[in-house]
């Protein structure tokens, strides 16, 4: 493996987190469902769509600044819900909080954080935040952490809808992974009952989500979300044009396109390649954010071009985490950002708006 010094680029940031990581907890977060075709499909689709540059353009001052939802953020890169900081590094998501606010970045913690979504709310101060949530079994559990959280300030809720049950984790299995005491869920205290109990032949972790999560769930018992809080509703894991349009038949204010990093269906399609048919679908009535394999500046701009108002990143702020706590996730934003306004510059489109349809052609 490639010795790094000074981290330059995302690639970098994994390797040295890589190194510092124990390897059951890295085989969890880099992992993903079954023979990882959709983790690799998600990356795959970025190598077949190329920009097209224009020339003679004024790019002495692009921005890669822009609002979602009112509000102003540094740019279009937001950090995505994912479960259990503390396997990265102890400050867990009171550093990616922090981090996060310093870049003047979105953070959705996971409900599934190490910390209680109180405490990740304070960490992050004035910066804004959305929760993210799984519909769970026990209504009244489930209830009572949408409360906090509309009572802990965050400006929206964010249900994960691609995991009515967990996604086949042959890594997580092998490696019988288990939570260490001080990894275990801050927001739901009766899933940690649940961490001893493994069956055969699954993790710990995959366990505990079966049945912390309920699978029943449908369209109709969105309207019993929206009567237990007044926080606007974005549906994560959108992955077809018929459940973009009911999405936002069902009044939600943004979608987020994603196959949850490939840790779900093991599709052998990335997220980048049904992008375009939930945008045309959505029809600028909503905000469409999008996730799965982006790791560079350049990746940020192909997904604006194709429909994205926003993207979302999800192991690579764990890198950063990881690497240098709050900094090092200010520092993986920050150079995304820095990132994207060189290519901006280098295809003529100073501003997340002008980044348009004509951006981009199949490669
Ligand atoms: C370790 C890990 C844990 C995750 N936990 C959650 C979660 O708790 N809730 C959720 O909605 N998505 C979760 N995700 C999915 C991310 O929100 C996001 O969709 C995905 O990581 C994006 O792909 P990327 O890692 O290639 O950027 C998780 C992803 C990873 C890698
Ligand atoms: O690992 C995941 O992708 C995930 O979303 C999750 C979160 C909590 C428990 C189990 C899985």
């Amino acid at each position: 493996m490639r010795m790094v010094d000074q981290p330059l680029c995302l690639d970098d940031f994994e390797a040295l987190a890589r190194a510092k990581i124990r390897q059951d907890y890295w085989d969890y977060i880099a992992g993903g469902a079954g023979a990882e075709r959709a983790l690799a499909a998600n990356r795959a689709a970025f190598a077949r769509i190329a920009l097209r540059p224009r020339v003679l353009v004024d790019v002495s001052a692009c921005t890669a600044a822009t609002t979602l939802l009112g509000h102003e953020l540094a740019s279009p890169v937001v950090v995505a819900p994912t479960a259990y900081h503390r396997m990265s590094h102890p400050e867990g998501e009171l550093a990616t909080a922090r981090g996060a606010a310093d870049a003047g970045a979105l953070y959705i913690p996971s409900i599934f954080s190490n910390y209680p979504l109180e405490d990740v709310a304070a960490a992050g101060g004035a910066a804004p935040r959305w929760q993210q949530l799984y519909w769970l079994h026990d209504r009244e559990a489930f209830g009572a952490v949408v409360d906090r959280a509309t009572a802990a300030g965050y400006s929206a809720l964010v249900l994960t809808v691609d995991a009515p049950v967990i996604g086949l984790r042959l890594r997580d299995a092998r490696n019988a992974l288990t939570l260490d005491a001080d990894t275990l869920p801050a927001n739901l205290f009766a899933a940690q009952d649940l961490l001893t109990t493994r069956s055969e032949g699954s993790s710990a972790v995959a366990t505990q989500s079966l049945q912390a999560f309920d699978a029943s769930i449908t369209w109709d018992d969105l309207a019993w979300l929206r009567d237990r809080s007044p926080l606007p509703l974005v549906l994560k894991g959108i992955a077809t044009a018929e459940d973009a349009r009911l999405a936002v038949e069902h009044g939600v204010a943004a979608i987020v396109v994603s196959n949850h990093g490939g840790r779900q269906l093991d599709n052998p399609i990335g997220t980048l390649d049904i992008l375009p048919e939930v945008v045309e679908a959505v029809a600028g009535r909503c905000p469409v954010l999008f996730d799965g394999g982006v790791r560079t500046g350049h990746d940020v701009a192909v997904a604006l071009a194709l429909g994205a108002d926003a993207v979302l990143v999800g192991r690579p702020a764990l890198w950063g985490l990881a690497v240098g706590g709050a900094a090092g996730v200010t520092q993986v934003l920050r150079l995304l950002q820095t990132e994207l306004e060189r290519v901006m510059a280098l295809i003529g489109r100073p501003t997340v708006e002008s980044i348009d349809a004509s951006a981009v052609r199949r490669a």
